[in-house]
Parts: C-alpha cells; sequence; structure tokens
C-alpha cells in the first residue's frame, strides 16, 4: 500500500539478495523506522519482539530466515535446525510453520551448494503469493460490503468494526481483514472503520489508525470495550477480523478480545466475517479451544504503556501499583457457531468442516 503516495510492501529484499528490510513495527506510528535482517537470528528476534507480527507477515520473515540459515550452513542439520529456531519465535500462528515447512519442503531434495538460492527464491514466491492471495481475499470481501452498501441511503457510510491489525502492515500486502475495506474505498464505496485500540500492545491504535489514516479512510479509534456498546446502538454493520490459526471445522484463533466481539456481534445480528489466506488453516487441528497453543507474553505489556510525550520523546510508564502481576494470553478461540463466513482467497464459505471442503477439496481428501 502507499505511503505518502510512494507503494510499500511490509518486507522487501536487499538488492544483493542476502538479507530483507522491514518496517519496525514497534516504532510506529510516531516514527516510520525500517531495518535490515541478515542473519537467521536477527530474523527470529524481529519475529519474538514484534518488529514483523501478523501471521503471514511472520511466516514470509521466517521463510527468508530460513535461507539466510542456509547460506551459512545447507547441510540437513543446518536446515532442520534454523526451521526450528525459527519456528520457537511464536507459537500460535500456524503461517510461520507453513511457510517453513514449505521452503524445506522445496530445498530438501536439492544439492547442498543449490539449497540457500532455492530457498530465497521461494521466500519471494511466498510474499508475492501473499500479495496476490490477499488482493483475492478482498475481492471477496467487498462483495459483502457491496451488499451492506446496496441499502445504504444518501452516501451513508457501511460501518465495520476491526479489532488488532489484520492490515497491509500484518501480511506483505493488502491486508487479510483490511483488503476488503481498501478496495470499497477504492471502488469509492463509502466505508467507515470502527478500530479497537487491542490491548495491551494496541495494534488498533498505532497500527491500524496508521494505516487506514495513510490510505484515507475514514476511521475511528475505540476502546476494546466499546464494540458491545455500538453494536447495540445499531452503529456497526459488519464485523470483520483476521485470524493466526483456523481449524479444519472453522474455530478462529485470533487476537485477544476477538471472542468478545464475536459473542457481542452474535447478540446483536451482526455479521461476524473473517480474512483469512488457505495458508493460516491448520488442516490437522478440529477443536481449536483445546488443541491451539495460545502465547503467554510478559505481563509488563498489561502493566505498563508506552508512548510519545508531548515533546516528542518515546516514554514507557507504569499504570498499575509495582506490586501487580498481570496474565497476558494473546489470543483467544472464537467458535465456528459464532463466525457468519470465512472470507479466502478462493471465495466466502461457512466456517465448518463442510465450508472449509467446498472450497478446498484437495484438502479434504488429503485429510
Ligand atoms: C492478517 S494478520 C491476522 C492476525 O495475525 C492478526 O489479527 C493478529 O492477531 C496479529 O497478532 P500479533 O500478536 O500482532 O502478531
Amino acid at each position: 500500500m502507499k505511503i505518502d503516495g510512494v507503494a510499500h510492501r511490509s518486507i522487501w529484499p536487499a538488492e544483493h539478495g542476502r538479507s530483507v528490510h522491514i518496517i519496525d513495527q514497534t516504532q510506529l506510528p510516531h516514527r516510520f523506522v525500517t531495518s535490515e535482517l541478515a542473519t537467521p537470528e536477527e530474523a527470529a528476534t524481529a519475529i519474538r519482539d514484534m518488529w514483523v507480527r501478523g501471521a503471514p507477515l511472520i511466516g514470509a520473515t521466517a521463510a527468508y530466515g530460513l535461507a539466510m540459515a542456509l547460506a551459512r550452513d545447507p547441510s540437513d542439520a543446518g536446515l532442520a535446525q534454523a526451521a526450528a529456531m525459527l519456528a520457537a519465535t511464536r507459537p500460535t500462528a500456524i503461517n510461520l510453520r507453513w511457510a517453513l515447512d514449505a521452503v524445506t519442503a522445496s530445498v530438501a531434495p536439492l544439492p547442498e551448494d543449490q539449497r540457500a538460492a532455492a530457498a530465497w527464491a521461494k521466500a519471494g514466491e511466498i510474499c508475492d503469493e501473499d500479495v496476490e492471495v490477499n488482493h483475492a481475499i478482498g475481492r471477496h470481501g467487498l462483495s459483502l460490503i457491496r451488499e451492506i452498501a446496496a441499502h445504504k441511503s444518501g452516501g451513508e457510510p457501511v460501518n465495520i468494526l476491526t479489532h488488532c491489525n489484520a492490515g497491509w502492515l500484518a501480511t506483505v500486502d493488502w491486508g487479510t481483514a483490511t483488503s476488503p475495506i481498501y478496495q470499497a474505498h477504492d471502488a469509492g464505496i463509502p466505508v467507515h472503520v470502527w478500530v479497537d485500540e487491542t490491548r495491551p500492545r494496541n495494534q488498533g491504535a498505532g497500527l491500524t489508525a496508521w494505516e487506514l489514516g495513510r490510505h484515507g479512510v475514514s476511521h475511528r479509534l475505540v476502546v476494546d470495550n466499546a464494540g458491545g456498546h455500538l453494536m447495540q446502538h445499531g452503529l456497526v454493520d459488519m464485523v470483520i477480523v483476521g485470524t493466526d490459526r483456523t481449524t479444519a471445522t472453522g474455530d478462529v484463533c485470533n487476537k485477544i478480545g476477538t471472542y468478545l466481539k464475536a459473542l457481542a456481534a452474535h447478540d446483536n445480528g451482526v455479521p461476524f466475517h473473517v480474512a483469512l489466506p488457505s495458508s493460516t488453516i491448520d488442516w490437522t487441528v478440529r477443536d481449536g479451544l483445546r488443541e491451539i497453543p495460545i502465547e503467554e507474553r510478559s505481563g509488563r505489556e498489561v502493566t505498563h504503556l508506552t508512548g510519545l510525550t508531548e515533546d516528542g520523546r518515546s516514554e514507557t510508564i507504569a499504570i498499575t501499583p509495582p506490586t501487580t502481576q498481570a496474565t497476558n494470553p494473546a489470543f483467544d478461540v472464537t467458535p465456528a457457531r459464532l463466525v457468519t463466513s470465512l472470507i479466502t482467497e478462493r471465495g466466502i464459505c461457512a466456517a465448518s468442516a463442510q465450508g472449509l471442503a467446498s472450497l478446498f477439496p484437495e484438502r479434504r481428501a488429503a485429510s
């Protein structure tokens, strides 16, 4: 997407082909800073410390990290060790394992001296494919926005609520949840986005608000607890969120708080859609609540806040008594029964085993 008129992706290879550039998302929205990752360890740190985040971008970064590792040690042992190191960075987003498996499968049959170059090319393919897939998700999701817009009068916008950042910063480009929104906006359909702040890391306040603003999409930030109230007052036409892992039965694991939005949507008859590339489906899991590992992050993310002072300095402050302990689960699972539809690159389906099988029949055969 464009930043000040210049097209950007969230990750791009250096010209010499040995490192990648990323946008350091810990610095947004106050500073636009890019960093260069040149080793698998740097890629792992960038993922673990959330310089890059969002399921598809985590996968893309890990793929390049594995290519960097193979440039150093292309042996089978080197490949397995680097893949394990990168896989351990964040446990919930399945795209991480998907991307590492894809690179491993494409290089394992090759002689060692060809592996690094092949892995680099594969990582590039994963990125290009992510852009295409997200664009397709947007095309399908756009039809849902159009349907609602058709019932509006006098330029009244379609009000969409989103949680966390499933925007272009979370992918290589376009985003998943935001792709239909950008495409609707670009097609001249009036849209307005309610952006959940998304405590504790505030991906909504810092990232989604930043991207939507840069693209000129009308939006307003709300505290995480406001969604139910907005829905009760008819101010939300639809919810669109992303996901870190979707089960073969349609359960959706996404940023903590997504489940509560789905409950409120259900109670208020508001459609609750989940946008996802098929790389986010874990075909081996059927029960999201029991089987998906939920990342537990530092309690400090809850007890402290970082922001900009009025004189422009970045500062971290405590918001609790010093002895307060916090628990910080980073994701939750929304059962399939609360999900109106899944928006994938192949089209829209019910959040169920049958729905997914209708779009991905080859996976039904495989499982
Ligand atoms: C297209 S991104 C989908 C999800 O990864 C996104 O909604 C999300 O929960 C991101 O969590 P994060 O902890 O910021 O990596």
